[in-house]
């Protein structure tokens, strides 16, 4: 099965967690874009999407889905978003189309966060994928200097700006093996938005496409 069939497949396994007249957390990336699209049917049956994403959002409002502010619905009961990475316990790391804060903010802000994946996705241990870090451009130089410091070898996303204005460094050559630890070390750095381990707050089920069809994790 084509690894773009396999998303579609997981993708729209998602959309049997999609209530009836909810508000719909939506992440970004191919795999959501598939989600989107999926979503769309059911445009008459939902209040609306809360999007991570100018990308997503356009591609929502394409489709006729109403993209409402966070500030105003209150928590959200679901949330859909793709990954980079994902362990067993279904810690992740996010941020390769550079919306980790945004996606952030909305998977801690629902009840439930269902990742959408093909099974490539599934790893032993994350970091083999460049771990994304979103940074205030004036402390691009620091932040980098720590990250050196930590073991990793930060490079700068060229011609690359986040939503919120800032930059991205792509950290590669850690080993996370205490992803959470690593999450809460990174947030400490001055001038860190976000860093891109979903650890705090992983995913709650993860829906894997491939070969069989799509498998169903929670975490172990
Ligand atoms: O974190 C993300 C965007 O910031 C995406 O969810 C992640 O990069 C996976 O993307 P895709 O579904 O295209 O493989």
């Amino acid at each position: 099965m084509a690894q773009d069939q396999a998303k579609r497949a997981a993708a729209e396994a998602a959309l049997e967690y999609v209530e009836e007249d909810a508000v719909v957390g939506v992440g970004t990336g191919s795999t959501v874009d598939w989600f989107i699209d999926a979503l769309a049917d059911m445009r008459n049956r939902i209040r609306g999407a809360v999007s991570s994403s100018e990308k997503s959002t356009e591609r929502l409002r394409s489709h006729g889905i109403d993209v409402l502010d966070l500030n105003s619905t209150g928590r959200l009961p679901l949330y859909v978003d793709g990954a980079d990475e994902a362990n067993r316990f279904l810690q992740l790391i996010k941020g390769g189309g550079g919306a980790l804060t945004r996606e952030k903010i909305v998977a801690s802000a629902s009840d439930r966060f269902v990742c959408v994946a093909d099974e490539g996705k599934l790893v032993d241990v994350l970091g083999a994928f460049p771990l994304p870090v979103e940074v205030i451009p004036m402390a691009r130089s620091t932040v980098a200097r720590e990250l050196v410091r930590l073991g990793g070898r930060p490079e700068l996303r060229e011609g690359f700006t986040t939503d919120n204005g800032n930059l991205i460094l792509d950290v590669y050559g850690l080993s996370i093996t205490e992803p959470l630890k690593l999450e809460q070390s990174l947030n400490n750095i001055p001038g860190v938005v976000t860093n891109g381990i979903f650890a705090l707050r992983p995913a709650d089920l993860l829906l894997l496409g491939g070969e069989s069809g799509v498998r169903r994790l929670t975490a172990e």
